[in-house]
């Protein structure tokens, strides 16, 4: 039977949580060990569900994935890849994101690759076009199949002179993986620079790869024959860290985020600043907490990095419920991730959806009928309400909304905090959150 949480709101969380290895690196830096004659070493590893679907997945291509029982280190060995059954493959059909991106590696490895349907956040079409149109260009063929899509490249796979027609993170991680063994140059613009891409350039780079970062978006990589393995530790995630700095201003709280790194959360900071929240940053992580005093309304839109980045969304749109005044926010990277405030709405919180683009970031979705930007009217006093959760950010906006309204709240379908949020029940537990779990 699926778990209840049961929320006694009102508490301020107040602490200190960890946050490891970013979800958005490590499950790709577990599949550019792949490209690897030689095993690779993966520290900071979270204990996340995407991470378990990876190393599943990899698992049944042969890649001996052993973890250290007590720093969680992952060894991941792709001595032995081969061919997998396409019917254990298809178990993991809509569990995360990821299997895209085995595409390059397991041809340069093994010729082929069976992808099942992906899963992942349901804030959008989430369409993979993009990906299927650099393989192609690369030289892959693509086979649509039920259940997924069958790729093979019977000319070998070759570098290409690449152009994304928006700065899709995943679309650069497939050109970055495919591109680092392919014969010649890759040459890609438009290409996303998130932190996390940044990353993965490092551990292609301990591998042997060259890959250099250009002004303007532009990535170049030089195909190798042959790439070693890496010893690496991921990036901390700057998601969870932020989703923590929002459940601080809501719950008037006050939250030592151990592993919060500054410069991935630029951005993110000075919004929390102009809102009115408080932050300390030391050389291990970042204090955030709320003053005590009235929050201030903002105008905020979601963007690709540098920009504030659309993870940091759904949190933050709770604590803008609090702030004394009129808030809004133009989400500009997924059309439809604004689904989860109409259980805010059912809380208490004043929260208008419009189809028009209410902000000045040039947006592909104004003119195409979908609610992605938002009004916000606050304070409003949030009241408990039975919540099934949505998506991962959704879910956790959802809890710390919970956590601080009046009454009690019941939240369903909490499986889905895991694939981003790493022991979330503990996480609130040493916050002092009043919750139990049926
Ligand atoms: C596992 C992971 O790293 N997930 C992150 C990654 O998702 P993901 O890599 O899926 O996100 P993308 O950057 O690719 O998507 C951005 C936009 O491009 C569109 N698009 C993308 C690919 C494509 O082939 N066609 C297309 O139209 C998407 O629908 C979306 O509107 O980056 C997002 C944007 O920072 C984050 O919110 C996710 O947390
Ligand atoms: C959208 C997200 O993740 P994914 O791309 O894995 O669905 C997220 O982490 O908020």
């Amino acid at each position: 039977m699926a778990s209840v949480l049961t929320i006694r709101g009102g508490v301020p969380l107040t602490g200190k949580v960890s946050v490891r290895g970013a979800k958005n690196l490590v499950p790709k830096a577990m599949v550019a060990s792949l490209l690897g004659n030689e095993p690779s070493v993966l520290r900071n590893v979270p204990e996340i569900k995407d991470v378990d679907v990876v190393t599943s997945l990899l698992r049944l291509h042969g890649v001996d994935v052993a973890k250290d029982p007590v720093s969680g280190d992952l060894t991941l060995d792709p001595s032995h890849v081969k061919t997998a059954q396409m019917k254990d493959i298809d178990a993991h059909a809509g569990d995360s994101r990821i299997p895209i991106l085995f595409c390059g590696p397991l041809i340069h490895s093994i010729g082929e690759a069976f992808i099942p349907d992906l899963g992942g956040c349901r804030i959008g079409d989430r369409p993979i076009d993009y990906h299927l149109e650099v393989l192609r260009q690369f030289g892959a063929v693509v086979d649509k199949r039920e259940g997924g899509i069958s790729i093979s490249a019977p000319k070998g796979l070759k570098g290409a002179k690449l152009s994304l027609p928006y700065p899709s993170v995943g679309a650069t991680e497939q050109v970055l993986l495919t591109a680092t063994r392919a014969e010649g140059i890759t040459e890609l613009s438009g290409a996303a620079i998130e932190p996390e891409i940044m990353d993965l350039i490092a551990v292609l780079q301990k591998m042997g790869a060259i890959i250099s970062v250009q002004t303007d978006r532009v990535i170049r990589i030089e195909g190798v024959e042959q790439l070693r393995g890496f010893n690496h530790r991921a990036l901390p995630d700057r998601n969870e860290a932020a989703s923590w700095a929002s459940a601080a201003l809501v719950t008037e709280g006050d939250i030592y985020v151990e592993g919060a790194v500054q410069a991935d959360l630029t951005a993110f900071l000075n919004t929390f600043r102009k809102i009115g929240g408080e932050f300390d940053i030391d050389d291990q992580g970042i204090r955030f907490r709320h003053t005590g005093g009235k929050l201030s309304p903002l105008v905020l839109e979601t963007d690709v990095h540098p920009g504030f980045m659309t993870d940091w969304q759904q949190p933050l749109v709770v604590a803008l419920t609090q702030a004394a005044g009129v808030s809004i926010v133009h989400e500009t990277v997924y059309e439809n991730r604004f689904g989860f405030t109409q259980a805010l709405v059912r809380m208490g919180a004043n929260i208008q959806l419009h189809r028009e683009c209410l902000g000045s970031v040039p947006c592909r979705f104004g003119q195409r009928n979908f609610l992605h930007s938002a009004v916000i009217s606050g304070p409003t006093q949030l009241r408990g309400a039975d919540i099934d959760i949505p998506d991962l950010r959704g879910g956790f906006s959802h809890l710390i909304a919970a956590l601080a309204a009046t009454g009690t709240s019941r939240v369903t379908g909490l499986e889905l905090i895991n694939r981003g949020y790493e022991r979330f029940q503990s996480k609130l537990e040493s916050l002092g959150a009043d919750f139990d779990i049926v």
